[in-house]
């Protein structure tokens, strides 16, 4: 059989394809990983039609050709990572808070002197839409050198209708313009705004009241909120989810990422689709996680940056074969970084994560953390060919050479979107 590919890659010492179908993968069964060595991966539009041996290409080369090829020189090849947990659009940046951790000053009294969260608001709600757009540019360009092909966007940091609706409609704007795949969510529960001080509840049901607008232009997939000791109690946080729910949106919620309230146990009740932070979640929280298969999405790079002492129990909630996915959070305040490679490597050193889990975590799972399990997060038979070429001898090295950029080359749908500058 002849193959014309647009694009050829051979000579690949490692190739992690990730294939396991449209479900996620649990607990014990993150530790079984497929190797493919020295093999070859064939691209036509936009998708991945071949996966063979290298052998077969240079054995036929009559029959196997391409517009493009790429010799990659026995490095590693994987799927494009999955970040599903960002807050990508936000005004200015936070770096003098910096001071007060180094203080000993926790987040959430930060947040309780107005500051955190809600010093991010005042910035995005004063930045215009064009600055949010071009700004969030800037991330998404950087993520995807470091080999993130598909991210979850929230809202959150306008706190009001004009601001929240301003965020969304600026994912929706970068959906169109940029190549990242870019899954939306509604976060305005995030914190009370000043406004609101006396009156959370009042705050909450003018949130509730922007899902019509919402859904009627396509904003968001999700919903999320903060349920958080001085932010959303569970009580509001049931109440606020299950309204959105009965709306159609999918639902996530920051859960137990300071406080155990419960979270990740409203979460596996109300059937979201993630439940994310985890640090405080109880046995009872992680068994129920694990029965209704709702995604633990853990956030080392959070912990790492607030200095918190005790991690996420990643190995309980595999054990009892949970979903388990990793993300970035990146955000101005509680994790500004956009390098997954390096919360691979946190999930090593502070989660106890093997390499093989990991890559599961930044993949497959996360994929299905978003809702596109079925599309993204594997190199497969007519699925989008999002591939990262990593400057790497195999599937290890990434989570152990550390704080670095490993990426080579990184393909998105096909097209190159990031090669490394070549010296
Ligand atoms: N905890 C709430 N939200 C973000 C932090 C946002 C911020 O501090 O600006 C988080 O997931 O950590
Ligand atoms: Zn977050």
């Amino acid at each position: 059989m002849s193959h014309n590919f647009d694009l050829l890659l051979y000579n690949i010492g490692q190739l992690l394809t990730m294939d396991v179908g449209t479900e996620p993968v649990r607990g014990k069964q993150m530790q079984k990983l497929e190797v493919l060595e020295h093999a070859a991966v064939g691209i036509k539009d936009g998708k991945v039609t071949w996966i063979g041996s290298n052998e077969e290409v240079v054995q036929a080369t009559s029959v196997i050709t391409a517009k493009e090829k790429m010799d990659c020189q026995g490095k590693l090849v994987t799927p494009g990572l999955v970040d599903p947990h960002t807050h990508l659009v936000f005004g200015g940046s936070r770096e003098h808070e910096l001071a007060l951790k180094q203080a000993g000053v926790p987040y959430l009294d930060i947040l309780k002197q107005g500051g955190g969260i809600l010093s991010t608001v005042k910035m995005t709600r004063e930045t215009s839409e064009e600055e949010l757009v071009k700004k969030a540019t800037f991330h998404l360009d950087r993520m995807h050198s470091y080999g993130i092909t598909t991210v979850e966007a929230k809202s959150g940091y306008g706190l009001d209708w004009e601001t929240e609706l301003k965020q969304l409609r600026v994912v929706k704007k970068l959906q169109k313009s940029h190549t990242m795949d870019i899954i939306s969510t509604f976060l305005g529960a995030h914190a009370i705004p000043q406004e609101y001080k006396e009156r959370p509840d009042d705050f909450l049901t003018s949130m509730l009241e922007l899902l019509g607008q919402i859904q009627e232009e396509d904003l968001a997939q999700f919903v999320d909120i903060f349920c958080e000791t001085g932010v959303f109690s569970i009580e509001q946080s049931r109440k606020f989810l299950s309204q959105a729910k009965e709306k159609g949106f999918e639902l996530k919620i920051h859960a137990d990422e300071i406080d155990p309230l419960g979270g990740a146990e409203l979460a596996a009740e109300l059937g979201a689709r993630s439940a994310d932070h985890l640090v405080g979640t109880s046995d009872e929280g992680i068994k129920r996680l694990a029965e209704e298969g709702v995604v633990a999405c853990l956030l080392p790079g959070t912990s790492f940056y607030l200095g918190k002492p005790t991690p996420a129990r990643a190995r309980d909630m595999l054990e009892a074969d949970a979903i388990v996915a990793l993300a970035t959070d990146f955000n101005p305040g509680s994790c500004p970084t956009e390098n997954l490679q390096f919360i691979m490597t946190l999930a090593a050193l502070q989660l106890r994560m093997t390499p093989e889990e990991i890559w599961y975590a930044v993949t497959v799972n996360a994929a299905h953390a978003i809702g596109v399990g079925a599309e993204r997060g594997q190199i497969a038979f007519q699925r989008s060919a999002d591939i990262v070429l990593w400057d790497a001898p195999n599937y290890l090295y990434i989570p152990y050479h550390y704080a670095v950029n490993h990426t080579n080359t990184v393909i998105k749908d096909g097209k190159i979107v990031y090669r490394r500058r070549q010296a």
